[in-house]
């Protein structure tokens, strides 16, 4: 039957428009354009069902205003494309080692392990005594974008560290800082903040910037609240629960192994 005759491009198209439909989502994920995004699909859906019925006439309506629309959209949802673009064009090279890594015979490591128990243990003795930090972790996708807005370091992870770096009476606590390949590249940086409103207001600008960046992009962060000493752990745009930092630390291993 012709409709088994899958080739191997086939499953290529297929992964390639579900990656991009999931950039799509990740981006308009939490704000208005999401509402717009289910409008379009929604009328679509009814474009192309009066085509199957052959109802002419609003197929017809439907169509033009669907042609027109792609206009419109470029327009409406500029913000997105130009995130969309931007968000591809700065995916870098670890990604693509990352994967050949898993197929290495003899298994040796490419880069620097991270110190996550360092980063660890230096967000529990932050939030002990109630100081307030932002860290956030680069995967594959570059943070060139928002580095530029802070000061660049060449930094070694380790506990101290990071513990100066947020000491409320340092000049660099101010912000968040960026650790990529176990060094800490940037500080003092601002974040883009998030717009969703499904966030409890109980949580500020610092925890909004959390998340703000792990919607634009795949990093992930950690947050100490000045408020409270309550850690958080943000991927994806969303707050991840944890039990202890000992399940939080493990987390953190997988999410970046
Ligand atoms: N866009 C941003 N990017 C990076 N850091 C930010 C940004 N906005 C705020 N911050 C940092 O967060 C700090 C505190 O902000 P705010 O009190 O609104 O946050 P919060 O989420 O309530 O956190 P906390 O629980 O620690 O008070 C600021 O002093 C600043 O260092």
């Amino acid at each position: 039957m012709d409709f088994l005759d899958i080739r191997i491009l086939d499953i290529l198209d297929i992964v390639l428009v579900a990656s991009l439909l999931y950039y799509l989502y990740n981006l308009v994920k939490g704000t208005v354009a999401i509402n717009i995004l289910v409008g379009i699909i929604i009328v679509y859906t009814i474009y192309v069902v009066t085509q199957l019925l052959e109802m002419e006439l609003l197929s017809k309506i439907l169509g033009g205003f669907l042609g027109v629309g792609m206009f419109a959209l470029v327009v409406v949802f500029q913000p997105e494309i130009r995130k969309f673009l931007l968000m591809l064009g700065s995916t870098n090279f670890n990604a693509r080692r990352r994967i050949l890594k898993q197929f290495r015979f003899f298994g040796t490591d490419s880069g620097p392990k991270m110190n996550l128990e360092g980063i660890m243990a230096a967000c529990k003795k932050m939030a002990k005594s109630n100081t307030g930090a932002l860290i956030v972790i680069q995967r594959n996708n570059s943070l060139d974008f928002v580095k530029n807005t802070g000061d660049q370091m060449n930094l070694e992870v380790n506990q101290p560290i990071i513990e100066s770096i947020f000491f409320k009476n340092s000049p660099l606590h101010d912000g968040a800082i960026i650790i990529e390949e176990n060094r800490i590249t940037a500080t003092r940086v601002i974040l883009p903040v998030t717009n969703d409103r499904n966030i409890p207001l109980r949580f500020g600008l610092r925890h909004r910037a959390a998340v703000g960046i792990t919607e634009k992009t795949d990093a992930v962060s950690l947050v100490v609240s000045e408020e409270n000493g309550q850690i958080s752990y943000v991927r994806d745009g969303d707050f991840v629960l944890f039990e202890d930092t000992e399940e939080l630390l493990k987390i953190l291993k997988k999410d970046l192994s």
